[in-house]
């Protein structure tokens, strides 16, 4: 796998948000370190899926930055993606390694060391692990694990580790010091205020 960016912008296409703006104010100063993964809603069609992740991928191929798609394989595969994401409720991992080969990018959900072990056992090539704070973008999901959580999964596995969940630049320091390799972001960059400037922290924070 090539070398995996430390910080993974999800998009966010809750209704009034611009993810495309985002993601052109973010590439230039995050490209070294940036992965996109375009994650749509649910109530979202195939077609809305794809044209944004042609989208994307457009905008990053000038900065040799990566897109994977979440939970939508087949979307990964017609647009040439990098590779996916899967958690619980997609494709299991294995099944998902499958579907797009040897060489492509693949993160799993995990929240705690045993499924994070199977999850790599399968084929993961990173993990996405939280969530690691209170987060209102997405709706169910279970208690933080915190960086206790997070630290936890780390020990156990080789691959990198990515917490998500409620995540800014000033969370970075404590998570890399449990050994996670990176961070997930939806609301620390389509949230904020300037996420030029809040992209130049998260990135300042995951390197220095
Ligand atoms: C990097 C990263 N980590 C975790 C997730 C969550 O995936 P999942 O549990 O399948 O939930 P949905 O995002 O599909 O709602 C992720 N997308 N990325
Ligand atoms: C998709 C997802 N999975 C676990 S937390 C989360 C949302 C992350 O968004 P934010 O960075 O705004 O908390
Ligand atoms: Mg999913």
């Amino acid at each position: 796998m090539p070398s995996l960016g430390r910080l993974h912008l999800i998009t966010d296409t809750r209704p009034g948000r611009d993810p495309l703006a985002v993601l052109r104010a973010v590439l230039p100063v995050a490209h070294t370190e940036l992965v996109v993964q375009v994650r749509v809603e649910d109530t979202a069609t195939d077609r809305q899926a794809y044209e944004l992740t042609r989208q994307v991928l457009a905008l990053c191929a000038p900065y040799q930055v990566p897109c994977l798609v979440n939970d939508r394989l087949h979307v990964a595969l017609a647009t040439d993606a990098a590779g996916g994401h899967v958690g619980a409720d997609d494709l299991p991992v294995a099944a998902a390694r499958k579907v797009l080969g040897p060489a492509a990018v693949l993160g799993a959900t995990a929240r705690e060391p045993a499924s994070a072990l199977a999850a790599v056992t399968a084929g993961a090539s990173y993990l996405g692990v939280g969530p690691c704070r209170v987060t209102a973008t997405k709706d169910g999901l279970p208690p933080p694990i915190g960086v206790t959580g997070v630290r936890a999964v780390v020990e156990a596995v080789d691959v990198p580790v990515i917490a998500i969940g409620g995540v800014t630049a000033a969370d970075v320091p404590e998570l890399r010091a449990t050994g996670a390799y990176g961070v997930a972001v939806v609301g620390a960059l389509s949230g904020a205020t300037d996420p030029v400037r809040a992209a130049a922290e998260l990135v300042r924070a995951l390197t220095c």
